[in-house]
């Protein structure tokens, strides 16, 4: 079997790839959407990508993707701590007039206090990953960059580790997701359970008057417990949004199938993404 997640190695994605899929062949993406095309295309079986981290939020463009590919589905959740460290080339003895700070939008997004506050008037750039910032770095040798990745990037790279749990919140985590085509639940014993879940993606079929209560209504009748719900353009103009939603617990034949007829009922258009498990991984 063939996993798909964003690389290069050394990403946080490659952490929890390796944690959930330990045998299995791993092929490192550019970007998440390169993640979901080679789902798409046949060419892995599955890949894992960011979902939501608990500083900065939601990961928009795994949500994007999750709308625009109606045929994937999720098959995991998988909850990590994170830790992000800054870093250097061990030919720079120290950070004294640095050029530039690299990492991926999330990581600079996480540690945001921390780097204004020690590194306010150093330009900051968005790299694809973390650990691609880091391999920069490291072919870099000559310039005065940092990087901002985990312990392992930094091993892997050879960089120096200059300040350690730069992360603005002591509780960092990020969520990943296990997507695929095919319409199954990964299971595995082996790692810590934390739950299921459900994910759905919902949009209204025209903005009127309690239409978002109309929809949650289908819910709160029926008891099913919501544990998310998020608002994200459909990029057709402003204003108009589709609803990411995740269901507490597991799916009930008779009682979510009839959520799910009320709701296409009321007109909305509905994706239903899978019941699945929530798994908790090391960092
Ligand atoms: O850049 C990486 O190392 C990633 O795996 C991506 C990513 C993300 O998109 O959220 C994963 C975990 C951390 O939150 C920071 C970055």
């Amino acid at each position: 079997m063939k996993i798909a997640f964003l690389g290069p190695e050394a990403s946080f994605t490659q952490l929890a790839t390796t944690q959930l899929f330990p045998t299995e062949t791993k092929i490192p993406q550019v970007s998440i959407l390169d993640c979901f095309r080679a789902v798409e295309d046949g060419i892995v079986d599955k890949a894992v990508v960011p979902l939501e981290n608990s500083i900065e939020g939601t990961v928009s463009m795994t949500l994007d993707y999750l709308y625009k590919t109606p045929e994937i589905h999720i098959e995991a959740e998988a909850v990590m701590p994170i830790a992000h460290h800054l870093m250097i080339h061990k030919s720079q003895s120290n950070d004294a007039d640095l050029e530039k700070i690299y990492s991926h939008p999330q990581a600079l997004a996480q540690s945001f206090h921390y780097l204004d506050q020690h590194y306010k008037n150093i330009p900051k750039q968005d790299f694809s990953s973390t650990a691609a910032a880091a391999k920069h770095v490291s072919e870099n040798p000559d310039r005065k960059l940092a990087a901002v990745a985990n312990q392992f990037a930094a091993k892997l790279y050879d960089l120096e580790i200059i300040q350690r749990n730069i992360h603005d919140f002591e509780q960092n985590h990020t969520r990943f997701i296990i997507i695929s085509k095919s319409k199954k639940s990964y299971d595995n014993s082996g790692l810590e359970n934390i739950g299921r879940k459900s994910g759905l993606l919902v949009s209204l079929p025209e903005d009127h008057a309690g239409g978002l209560h109309q929809v949650l209504s289908v819910f709160a009748w029926r008891n099913m417990n919501l544990s998310k719900i998020e608002s994200r353009t459909l990029k057709t103009g402003l204003g108009n949004y589709f609803f990411f939603l995740n269901i507490v617990g597991d799916w009930h034949p008779i009682l979510h199938e009839n959520a799910l007829e009320e709701l296409k009922a009321l007109g909305t258009k509905v994706d239903f993404l899978g019941n699945y498990n929530e798994y908790l991984l090391e960092s």
